[in-house]
């Protein structure tokens, strides 16, 4: 689906990528701010020309053996971190510009080999206005949207324009967390509704979590891992990105009951069960979280009369230092892994070991969970249960 090598040196910055993606989705390109994200989100949309590139998209080739397509002619839907909307027309002015570059020819990269080219999806205004919430903007001026507003409609924009995919270079940092939260829902219905693969470039794990199906973890203009999400969380090199504190293990489950009284869903993760607040979820949606290291406690043997809610069990598959003081335990919980950060004292006190069975606890109000409706982008990068 992505097909993607890029070379760029600029002053001290050297960007070498090679990223291989193999099914339609979210593609978070996440870290660090420097780590050379935008200056790949920019080749790939042809709007800074690389060394050495090449690019091919779902099947067509945007760049390679030195032939480049201009960015006019990618069909790349890109919403900046600053909507950067038209301020001279209003909302429903902004977007018939979108829609104007939909009918547009599309030429093919000259001397790329042919290849069926699909049909690219005509997403139209009866589905872009009610699916982000547009309706009662079309007729305001873009002074009088907020950031969020504004953000929605730089989306709406770039879909109408009849993209292949859709590139969005941290279109929510200048928002506030409350604004935020506005926006990545209809983030999360674009992909579960409308299935159209994204570039997501983003230093913010939450939004990583929430969103992407694939991530290409970048650090200094390399790529230090990419896989799935689940795959990427446990990986040793995300500490010095995300801080100690957000290290934890992602985890996908399934919801089998929910608790209408206390708001509890019951989740099968591997052979275990976890109970999360989620009132919205219904029996059968798909759940992502993260459980944090920090708040996973260990015990070796069946702790009773806790308030606790949830009491997994498990193996310990490996004990790796974490800083001075402490250890990431990784214990596998049948057909997921989970980490436990706990400190070397408790680890020498339990006698704690790869291959012993332990029970990991985590309280429900540690946990937040993001249901998704399986859509079709979800559907290829969810673990077969
Ligand atoms: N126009 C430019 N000319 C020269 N160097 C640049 C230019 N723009 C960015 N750089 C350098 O390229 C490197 C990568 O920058 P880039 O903006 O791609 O990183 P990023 O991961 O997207 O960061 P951020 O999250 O802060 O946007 C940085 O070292 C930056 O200083």
């Amino acid at each position: 689906m992505f097909s993607i090598r890029a070379k760029k040196r600029r002053d001290g910055f050297v960007l070498d990528v090679e990223i291989e993606v193999s099914s339609p989705g979210v593609v978070a390109l996440f870290g660090r701010s420097g780590c050379g994200k935008t200056t790949l989100a920019n080749i790939i949309a042809g709007l800074l020309p690389a060394d050495e590139a090449h690019i091919v998209i779902d099947g067509v080739a945007l760049e390679q053996n030195g032939k480049s397509l201009q960015a006019e002619h990618r069909r790349i839907g890109y919403v900046f971190q600053d909507a950067r909307l038209f301020p001279h027309l209003d909302v429903m002015g902004n977007l018939r510009y979108g829609e104007k570059r939909a009918n547009r020819f599309v030429p093919a990269l000259q001397g790329a080999p042919v290849t069926p080219r699909r049909e690219l999806p005509r997403i139209t205004l009866d589905v872009v206005a009610p699916l982000l919430g547009l309706e009662p903007l079309l007729s305001r001026r873009v002074h009088q949207l907020s950031g969020g507003e504004r953000q929605r409609v730089a989306l709406g924009r770039a879909l109408l324009s009849g993209p292949r995919v859709l590139i969005l270079d941290e279109p929510l940092a200048s928002l506030d967390a409350a604004r935020r939260e506005e926006v990545l829902p209809y983030l999360e219905k674009l992909r579960d509704e409308l299935a159209i693969p994204m570039i997501y470039v983003s230093h913010q794990f939450e939004e990583v979590l929430r969103l992407a199906t694939h991530v290409v973890l970048m650090d200094k203009g390399k790529v230090l891992s990419q896989g799935s999400l689940d795959e990427l969380s446990l990986h040793p090199e995300l500490r010095a990105i995300v801080g100690p504190d957000a290290v934890g293990a992602v985890i996908h489950g399934v919801v089998e009951s929910l608790d209408g009284g206390t708001g509890l869903a019951n989740i099968r993760v591997g052979t275990n069960e976890l109970r999360i607040g989620l009132r919205d979820a219904k029996a059968g949606a798909h759940v992502r979280t993260q459980l944090l290291a920090r708040d996973i406690i260990l015990a070796t043997s069946r702790p009773d009369n806790l308030s606790v809610r949830n009491i997994m069990t498990g193996t310990i598959a490996r004990i790796v230092p974490d800083d001075e003081d402490t250890e990431l335990v990784y214990v596998d919980i049948g057909g997921a892994s989970i980490l436990s950060r706990v400190t070397r004292a408790a680890s020498i006190a339990l006698g704690l070991r790869a291959g012993l069975q332990v029970w990991a606890l985590v309280k429900s109000v540690s946990i937040r969970g993001h249901a998704f409706v399986e859509g079709p982008l979800l559907k290829s990068s969810l673990p077969r249960a």
